[in-house]
């Protein structure tokens, strides 16, 4: 009999199944509303990221185009002339008296040629992979320059639902899409002028009916494939989430794994990440499925078209047009046609095989133009938010402003100013955590936000920091955020990659990357007095942890929450928030830790649930967690 225990885990894992199917027919429903309005917005997402790999008209990305395109006409040129080598071969070979010399020369051309061909083709592959590196760069770097503009990559992996693993899109949907277009791009651009000459051609030779009986093949396959090809664009888009959610729940194994080892739970986390492969693999099938016949059609054309070049040239033979002519005429002319009417085809056939490419093509520019759009909507909201706020001296950017202890220019008796403020969880409107607050955060007054657990004292920091808007009131922000005014050592300490000096200028730029910089001194009496010197010692000096990237894994909570005070001495604001920042260290430490900042003249404000923490502290606003709250004068 299955144990209590194993009974939970198949009803969660049946309750999960049975939602993911729930999920299943809602998209199912959603694909043919979806499938629609994909298109029109295919081709507006994709102008979109055509404006941003093709920045103005003459740019490098335009002279990379250009030469490709030269490059391309030339080898079709070159390609022509490969084509007719058999038919000026057999003229030579099958006349009555067959010339030495004539062979010769024919041969050494012939070579040459050759010799071209693969040249321009190796020309053509080169420029192709040079455009997906500049576009990779063009695309990442606008996508990298929302992203990281003032809050928005908060706002976007915190408070935004519908948008999901953007990292996944801008690191592997970018990748795909770039290598995909740069491969498609030489087809695109040359089709145009090889169609037209081809058809010409086919047409001298065959007459009218033999350039009309390819278009005619041509049209029908593409309606075909279009039918085929509308359901598999947004198979593809859930596919790409999917894979992004799959790698995701690896990923959060991999940052957490010591937590989830103290649970034992393998087991949970075997469940879960199956599921999610499995989710995935079932979207992949069902996407095998239609690809299937998408493969067959293009598959059918293909060999199609290879039949129907013999339909063509046969006409004008059958039909008596050659008859006036020498053996070895005919059959060169007829080499001739064969290489012409195939190589027409062959172009249409090229364009039809472009629409199995074309859908994989749709589904990373939805991602990417998704992306991209809420990007824009995010840093739109940002900036309207920044406006309806100019009063207040901005964030500007931190790691521009390298300078030590240079605050005096900006130093103000007053870090906030908050008046008539309700607060509620950003989806949860009907929440409110705190009600018509009124608050003058001062310098020299230090102040403490105490309140049960969820009763909103973090929230309070994030509406002082701007990350959560209020539900009414206002919030002055006097002093300036960064390390020069306002620093915020928020509850879950933030370690960056590179060096331990990395960690400690953090989030400032090294100013003296490799070299000893003035700074050394300072920084080194801080891990002694913070008993940071074994850190230092295991990171081989300030410089020496390049390779040492994550620091969660080998650093314990209170050693993190040491480094991050390093950081605030090092800094020295003029007011420091403290979000439960002493959490992990001993009571002897948080004194001296509290007693730092006093003698650096800091103004703190903390969030705790220590009552020890009362003693460092002027006013206690205490937060009950459903709107009230309370500020009074600790004595
Ligand atoms: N991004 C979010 N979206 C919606 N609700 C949130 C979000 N972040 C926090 N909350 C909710 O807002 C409430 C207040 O959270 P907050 O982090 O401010 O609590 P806290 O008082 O700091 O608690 P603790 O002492 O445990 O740190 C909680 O109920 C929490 O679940």
């Amino acid at each position: 009999m299955a144990s209590c225990r194993e009974r939970r885990r198949d009803s969660d894992t049946s309750l999960l199944l049975e939602d993911e199917e729930d999920r299943e027919e809602d998209t199912e429903d959603e694909d043919h509303i979806e499938k629609a309005a994909l298109n029109i917005l295919f081709c507006k997402r994709f102008w979109h990221l055509l404006k941003v790999i093709f920045p103005k008209l003459i740019s490098p990305t335009f002279l990379m185009f250009c030469t490709l395109l030269a490059v391309c006409l030339l080898e079709q040129v070159v390609i022509y002339q490969t084509g007719l080598i058999p038919s000026q071969f057999v003229r030579i070979l099958a006349a009555e008296n067959p010339q030495k010399s004539e062979f010769m020369t024919r041969l050494w051309l012939s070579l040459i040629i050759i010799g071209l061909n693969s040249t321009l083709k190796s020309l053509d592959g080169y420029i192709s992979s040079l455009m997906y590196v500049r576009w990779r760069r063009l695309i990442c770097h606008r996508l990298h320059q929302k992203y990281f503009q003032d809050t928005v990559y908060y706002q976007l992996n915190v408070l935004q639902e519908n948008m999901d693993n953007p990292d996944q899109r801008i690191s592997q949907d970018v990748e795909r899409f770039c290598k995909q277009f740069s491969l498609m791009i030489a087809v695109i651009i040359i089709s145009p002028f090889t169609i037209g000459y081809y058809t010409y051609q086919c047409y001298i030779s065959t007459g009218w009916q033999g350039p009309v009986s390819i278009f005619v093949y041509f049209v029908t396959g593409t309606i075909i494939n279009r039918f085929i090809m509308s359901p598999i664009v947004s198979l593809l888009v859930r596919q790409e989430k999917l894979e992004g959610d799959f790698r995701f729940k690896h990923m959060q194994i991999r940052v957490n794994a010591e937590s989830a080892a103290f649970y034992r739970a393998c087991q949970v986390e075997l469940m879960k990440t199956n599921f999610r492969l499995h989710s995935l693999l079932d979207t992949q099938k069902r996407l095998i499925n239609r690809e299937f016949w998408l493969n067959f059609a293009v598959n059918m054309f293909d060999y199609l078209g290879s039949i129907l070049s013999y339909i063509v040239i046969a006409i004008p033979i059958l039909s008596g047009a050659y008859s006036h002519m020498a053996p070895n005429e005919i059959s060169a002319l007829v080499s001739k046609n064969a290489f012409v009417s195939i190589y027409l085809i062959g172009c249409f056939s090229g364009l039809i095989d472009l629409s199995t490419k074309l859908t994989d093509l749709a589904g990373y520019t939805h991602r990417i133009g998704e992306l991209l759009e809420s990007l824009e909507k995010t840093e739109k909201g940002t900036m309207e938010e920044q406006t309806n706020h100019s009063a207040d001296p901005g964030d500007g950017d931190p790691s521009e402003n390298a300078s030590l202890c240079s605050n005096e220019s900006t130093q103000s008796n007053k870090a906030f100013q908050l008046e008539s403020v309700t607060l509620t969880p950003p989806s949860l409107q009907n929440r409110v955590l705190i009600r018509d607050l009124n608050l003058e955060i001062e310098a020299g007054r230090n102040l403490l936000i105490v309140g049960n657990t969820g009763s909103g004292k973090s929230s309070l920091l994030r509406v002082l920091r701007g990350l959560w808007p209020t539900l009414g009131g206002s919030v002055e922000r006097i002093s300036p955020l960064g390390p020069q005014g306002v620093m915020f050592i928020p509850q879950k300490p933030y370690l960056t990659d590179g060096s331990l000096r990395e960690q400690i200028i953090y989030p400032l730029k090294d100013k003296y990357p490799g070299q000893v910089s003035p700074d050394d001194g300072i920084i080194m009496q801080y891990l002694e007095r913070l008993e940071l010197m074994s850190v230092f010692e295991r990171a081989k000096g300030l410089d020496g942890g390049t390779e040492w990237i994550n620091w969660y894994d080998v650093l314990s909570p209170g050693e993190m929450q040491r480094l991050s005070f390093a950081r605030l001495f090092f800094h020295q604001p003029q007011f420091a928030v403290l979000d439960e920042a002493t959490s992990a260290v001993s009571m002897e430490t948080e004194e001296l830790l509290y007693n730092m900042c006093k003698d650096m003249g800091m103004t703190v404000i903390s969030v705790g649930h220590r009552s020890s923490l009362r003693k460092f502290h002027d006013v206690e606003l205490k937060l009950d967690g459903r709107g009230g709250w309370k500020l009074d004068t600790i004595r």
